[in-house]
């Protein structure tokens, strides 16, 4: 059920309490349309008249109505709670549920943000709507109840307050849209000051860790400005709204002012008329008309606005959720990608799939496009034609925040941040114990040097300032290890590390399971690989070590010129198109 089917079902099924309103409503009416009437009797028979006693008892009449007409306005309080509490209940149903049947849990926690942002849309709702029952229909009784007392007093001055107030409702009517606009305009804007400088705030240190203050203030500040202007736009709409009213209901005051002394010498408007018609304009129709501006640009705006933001927020998977991946497979489809118009394409109809437990290395000279496999693979870049697909479905489909949960990409330079060990290690992995963490940090070779920094809880100061390019290079594999990533591709994150420790990493990475994708910068990783896959700017050439000194004159240079070892690779042997499966 949506958010706006709901709300109008929670309204639709209370009848009997809205019949009960009604009722209350006609009591609350009663002093509106009397008023006048009541006065006019003071004045003719009492007052005008010389009988002062007379005048009292009918404004002591009056009085009388509008002490009933308070014990309406009590009543209809009453009624209120009952129709709007259960709405709020409804609401708050239809989205939680929505949320959390659809929604994963995010990476690094439920969106509390945005679980508090949608408490208080239906907070407005709620209000919006108890306002809405008082003052609209608060204003739709009083102005009835006021134009029906100017008739019992003098039919014919309805023709001179209705047209005014008609033509002053409609103009204002034909306005809503725009405000409308420019109210959800300010909804937006404040929503997004909001997001943006919570996600300033939540991203301090990383802010701090790149350098990016001024990108982070300018960012904040653009928002904040786009808010103001939102605001000064709406507060401009507002104004119009305003001068539009009070045409409409001073109008009305100034027509019967002027035509009162020509029918009243005909006799046929006493001087208590007018007094009473004047209290029916001044008394109740001119407030209902400002109520009624006020409620409709306020209220009424507020409640559509955040009607729809609550059903644009329900259920946010849906939005932001993306498609889910059926396993843990990478398959790439004719995929060719060049970096700008005319420049010769790094990859050509590119073919390629890896199954949990493959184990590729990727060789080639520098600058032949191995990086840019990797951006491919992980999503992070998009392929120009072609497409790359995670467990069947495109991987730029896949939700950003699941797929970094799927996938784990080291590249050549260590993130570290000022800050414990422990933070460190658990960037990937917010949830893991500190017994996991020490696992992952032994496995890579790491946990000595984790020993000598004081453990999970030593420090660690910017940029790995202190540590050797390889310790750095320790830390960040130790913390891709403790990531639940089935899938790691690490782009030259050994290049520090002497060729044991690269070794030993390389085992223990191809052994804890998933795919694992290495750019290579030593041969050794393409004779440790299960796959090699060598790039030479023409086509990748995909298969085993031994295979490819074979089929590959390209890898049998690469390996000659590593090893010093006699080419074995038979020059004359053309490889066949493309890459292999
Ligand atoms: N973002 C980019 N915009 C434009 N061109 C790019 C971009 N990234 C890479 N290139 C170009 O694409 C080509 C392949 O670069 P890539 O970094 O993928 O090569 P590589 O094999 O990883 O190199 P290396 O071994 O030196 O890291 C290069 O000519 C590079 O200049």
């Amino acid at each position: 059920m949506t958010v706006t089917a709901g709300y109008w079902r929670s309204l639709a099924g209370r009848w009997r309490d809205w019949s009960v309103l009604l009722a209350c409503s006609a009591l609350e009416a009663l002093p509106a349309f009397l008023s006048g009437g009541l006065v006019q009797r003071a004045v003719d028979e009492g007052f005008a008249a010389g009988r002062v006693a007379v005048g009292f008892a009918w404004l002591a009449t009056f009085a009388a109505a509008a002490v009933a007409g308070t014990v309406g306005v009590r009543l209809v309080w009453q009624r209120l709670g009952t129709i709007v509490e259960p709405l709020r209940d409804t609401l708050v149903r239809t989205v939680v549920q929505g949320v959390l049947h659809e929604t994963a849990p995010p990476r690094g926690g439920p969106d509390a943000a945005g679980v508090a942002r949608i408490t208080q849309h239906v907070e407005i709702v709620r209000d919006a709507t108890a306002g809405l029952l008082v003052q609209a229909r608060g204003l739709v009784v009083m102005v009835v109840g006021a134009l029906a007392g100017v008739a019992t007093v003098s039919g014919p001055l309805i023709w001179l307050i209705g047209p005014p107030v008609v033509v002053a409702v409609g103009v204002f009517l034909c306005l809503l849209p725009a405000l409308a606009h420019r109210q959800r305009g300010v909804a937006l804007a404040d929503e997004h000051t909001a997001t943006t400088a919570g996600a300033v705030l939540a991203g301090t240190r990383d802010v701090v860790a790149c350098g990016a203050q001024n990108i982070a203030d300018a960012t904040v500040r653009a928002a904040i400005t786009a808010q103001a202007n939102a605001t000064v736009r709406m507060s401009n709409a507002a104004a119009l709204r305003t001068a539009v009213v009070a045409v409409g209901s001073f109008l009305p005051i100034v027509l019967v002012l002027a035509a009162a002394p020509g029918m009243n010498t005909d006799g046929r408007l006493s001087a208590g008329a007018v007094v009473g018609v004047l209290v029916y304009l001044t008394g109740t129709l001119q407030p209902a008309l400002h109520g009624f501006a006020a409620t409709m640009s306020t209220v009424v705006l507020r409640l559509l606005v955040t009607l729809n933001r609550l059903g644009e927020a329900q259920p946010p998977v849906r939005r932001n959720g993306g498609a889910e991946p059926s396993d843990g497979t990478i398959t790439v489809r004719t995929l060719t990608h060049r970096w700008g118009g005319h420049a010769e394409p790094v990859l050509r109809d590119f073919e390629l799939q890896l199954r949990p437990g493959d184990h590729l290395a990727v060789v080639g000279p520098s600058g032949i496009g191995k990086s840019t496999l990797a951006g491919l693979l992980t999503g992070t870049v998009t392929p120009c034609q072609g497409e790359v697909l995670l467990g069947g479905v495109p991987i730029n489909a896949v939700d950003p925040a699941h797929r970094a949960r799927i996938i784990t990409f080291t590249p050549q330079e260590t993130y570290l941040f000022a800050g414990s060990v422990r933070e460190n290690l658990a960037l990937l992995a917010p949830d893991a114990d500190d017994t996991h963490l020490l696992t992952a940090a032994g496995a890579v070779g790491a946990g000595g040097l984790v020993e000598r920094l004081g453990g999970l809880s030593g420090a660690l100061a910017h940029g790995g300032i202190g540590l050797s390019s390889g310790e750095r290079q320790l830390l960040a594999l130790a913390r891709v290890y403790a990531s639940p990533a089935r899938i790691i591709v690490l782009d030259e994150a050994t290049t520090h590390l002497d060729g044991a420790a690269e070794a030993r990493a390389e085992r223990v990475f191809a052994e804890r399971g998933g795919i694992l994708v290495i750019i290579a910068h030593r041969l050794a990783s393409a004779r440790r690989a299960r796959q090699v896959l060598v790039m030479d700017g023409r086509q990748a050439l995909l298969g085993e070590h031994d295979d490819l000194l074979v089929r590959s004159p390209h890898y049998g240079e690469l390996m000659q010129a590593w090893t010093g070892m006699p080419k074995t690779v038979a020059a004359k042997r053309e490889p066949a198109p493309g890459s292999l499966l």
